[in-house]
């Protein structure tokens, strides 16, 4: 039997509820001796709280029932909602205790849900991804997962590609017995319009994981150009020193933006120049390291200076890019080569900052922003869906049809490690049933 778990699910400090949560196999006999009758399910009831040693009232508290399987666990669930001051917290918690139960682990109720088949692995993982959702981006993206649309297509791929492999098997019994068949051709068939599925998913420019893990930007440009101006600007706050002693910033100041929903991390960096001083050599280095891990560099330059090839050349190398003259209010900007974007800015009048935090909102958007596909949301589903699509493409090029069977096995097994569903067996089972009339 299962143990009984219990967990504060209200947040810490004090409110004027807190939430006990409660799941296993003795959840309905702990409910019966600290709140007498179980209520009728899944409605809410106000009930005396006793301690079950001495009948001490503890609390008086709403109490909600969850039978499973139905339940979020799909085990017998209940919760409580106690008054929120933590010695109830503590007294009912005690109790809990003294009648068997024992507090839960992180994670331990998703975890239960999950190994109850209440949920595949993406959605426990958008579970803890929707309660760390800071923007409405992340919020929408991690409740789409979490309702099933990574499971949703993963899960057909993963019948598919079951339905790839019996076809391959068959394919070899067939073969053994001299029949002739197309059958292994049907399967790489099929095997190639899943292997460009797969590959068209992959190429999403990690805008799933982008969203989840926050855009990074990074300004860079001489120093003096003006960037910890901008960081304040565009952050709305004092974050990073301005003065007119050119190498002022040494290290990387960070900010944290909503961007449409998307959140970013923007990074003021150290002005780039050859330099004798060690501090200084370390910003710059930092500052390269910055820009060259960033989503998107913003490449800063005074408009009566025009842009210094040091920035330029580290703009080449990022994925988007956007051009920034500075200090507008002193002199126009130049005239750059047609495809370069440049937008002038000035910090004391506040010229440009709108068409700019357009700019990284636009940006933000094509890099993180929701489609109508669902994206895939971690490295994790990143490097096991590579794999699948790999074993795919080697399992329709193998010279021998056993190989291309195990590396259709291979495949269905990657992206099983995706969503923590892998019951090949039962599902050949059932295939071969239609496949082996007459054998
Ligand atoms: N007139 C004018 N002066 C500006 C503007 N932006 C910045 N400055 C001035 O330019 C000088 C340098 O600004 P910072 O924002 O510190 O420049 P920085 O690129 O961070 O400089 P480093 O830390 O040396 O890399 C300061 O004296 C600012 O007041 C602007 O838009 N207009």
């Amino acid at each position: 039997m299962t143990d009984t778990i219990f967990a504060k699910a209200s947040g810490a400090g004090q409110a004027a509820v807190a939430v006990l949560r409660l799941s296993g196999a003795a959840t309905a006999s702990v409910v019966r001796r600290l709140a007498g009758r179980l209520p009728e399910p899944r409605r809410a009831s106000l009930r005396r709280l006793r301690d079950p040693g001495d009948g001490e009232v503890l609390d008086q508290a709403l109490l909600l029932w969850f039978p499973g399987p139905a339940s979020y666990t799909g085990e017998d669930s209940a919760e409580l909602h106690l008054h929120g001051g933590s010695a109830v917290v503590v007294a009912v918690a005690e109790a809990l205790v003294r009648l068997g139960c024992r507090p839960a682990e992180p994670g331990e109720f998703t975890r239960r849900a999950f190994l109850h088949g209440r949920m595949d692995l993406t959605q426990a993982e958008a579970i803890a991804d929707l309660i760390a959702a800071e923007t409405a981006a992340q919020r929408r993206q991690a409740l789409r997962q979490a309702d099933g649309a990574l499971a949703r297509l993963y899960g057909g791929w993963t019948e598919r590609l079951t339905r790839i492999l019996a076809q391959q098997e068959a394919a070899i019994e067939f073969e053994m017995d001299d029949l002739p068949t197309d059958v292994a051709d049907r399967a790489r068939e099929a095997a190639a319009a899943l292997a460009a599925e797969i590959t068209a998913h992959l190429a999403d420019g990690r805008r799933g994981e982008r969203l989840r893990d926050g855009l990074s930007i990074a300004i860079i440009g001489a120093p003096n150009a003006g960037k910890s101006s901008l960081l304040n600007a565009l952050a709305g706050r004092e974050a990073a020193i301005v003065s007119p002693i050119a190498g002022t910033t040494r290290d990387v100041v960070e900010c944290r933006l909503v961007l449409a929903g998307v959140p970013a991390v923007i990074a003021d960096t150290a002005g780039l120049r050859a330099t004798i001083d060690a501090i200084e050599q370390e910003g710059v280095r930092r500052a390269i390291k910055r820009a060259e891990e960033a989503d998107l560099v913003i490449g800063a330059f005074a408009a009566d200076a025009g842009p210094d090839a040091e920035t330029l050349a580290l703009l080449r190398g990022a994925p988007e890019t956007i051009l920034v003259a500075t200090k507008c209010d002193l002199g126009a900007p130049p005239v750059l080569e047609r495809s370069a974007t440049m937008i002038a800015t000035s910090a004391i009048t506040g010229e440009g900052l709108p068409a700019l935090r357009a700019a990284l909102e636009a940006a933000a958007l094509r890099q993180a922003g929701l489609g109508d596909a669902p994206f895939l949301t971690r490295a994790r589903h990143r490097a096991a869906l590579e794999e699948a699509a790999q074993q795919l493409d080697q399992a329709r090029s193998a010279p021998l049809p056993e190989l291309a069977a195990e590396g259709y096995r291979a495949a269905l097994l990657a992206i099983g490690r995706v969503t923590g569903r892998v019951d090949v067996e039962r599902i050949l089972d059932s295939i071969f049933r239609d496949f082996c009339i007459g054998k």
